[in-house]
């Protein structure tokens, strides 16, 4: 499925890359750090870095804002909130907190790329109230019924 979202730079941010796919098919596009000046994140804080856009989505989609593993693997550096909701009627800046899970503080550049956007299409979901659920062959076994303790 194709879909049209409006992407619009915050002022003061033209020198952003907007984001961007770093291959063909790749599900994410890549965000870059919009900060005025370098963030040193210590070992076990968090920031919350701003993308230097807005969207504009139609009903029926999401973003979600989800980590690159290569920070991910080499810097402990995650989405603490993962993956981040952005609301298809959201139009303030799309924001990614960031924290360190490693062992070192990590510097986060202007125009370096922290994380990924995945556009997702969210299905219209009606909740009924009923006294009493379909059944199933499972019920209420989870959290290991099947498998492994
Ligand atoms: O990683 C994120 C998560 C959220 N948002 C923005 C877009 C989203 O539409 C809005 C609200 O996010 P969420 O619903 O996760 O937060 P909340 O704590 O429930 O706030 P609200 O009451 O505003 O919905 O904040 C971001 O920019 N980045
Ligand atoms: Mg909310």
């Amino acid at each position: 499925m194709s879909h049209q979202v409006q992407i619009k730079r915050i002022e003061g941010n033209e020198d952003i890359q907007l984001p961007q796919k770093m291959s063909e098919l790749a599900s994410g596009f890549d965000l870059y750090a919009a900060v005025s000046e370098p963030v040193t994140l210590e070992p076990g804080r968090r920031a919350l870095i701003p993308s230097g856009f807005a969207l504009g989505m139609p009903a029926g989609l999401e973003a979600q804002i989800r980590p690159r593993s290569g920070l991910a693997l080499k810097h402990g550096i995650t989405c603490l909130n993962s993956p981040g909701t952005i609301d298809a009627d959201y139009r303030g800046e799309v924001k990614v907190l960031l924290i360190n899970l490693g062992q070192e503080p990590f510097v986060i550049n202007r125009n370096e790329r922290i994380a990924q956007m995945v556009f997702q299409e969210v299905p219209n979901v009606a909740l009924e109230v009923v006294a009493e659920l379909a059944e199933t062959v499972r019920g209420a076994g989870g959290f290991g019924h099947t498998g492994r303790k």
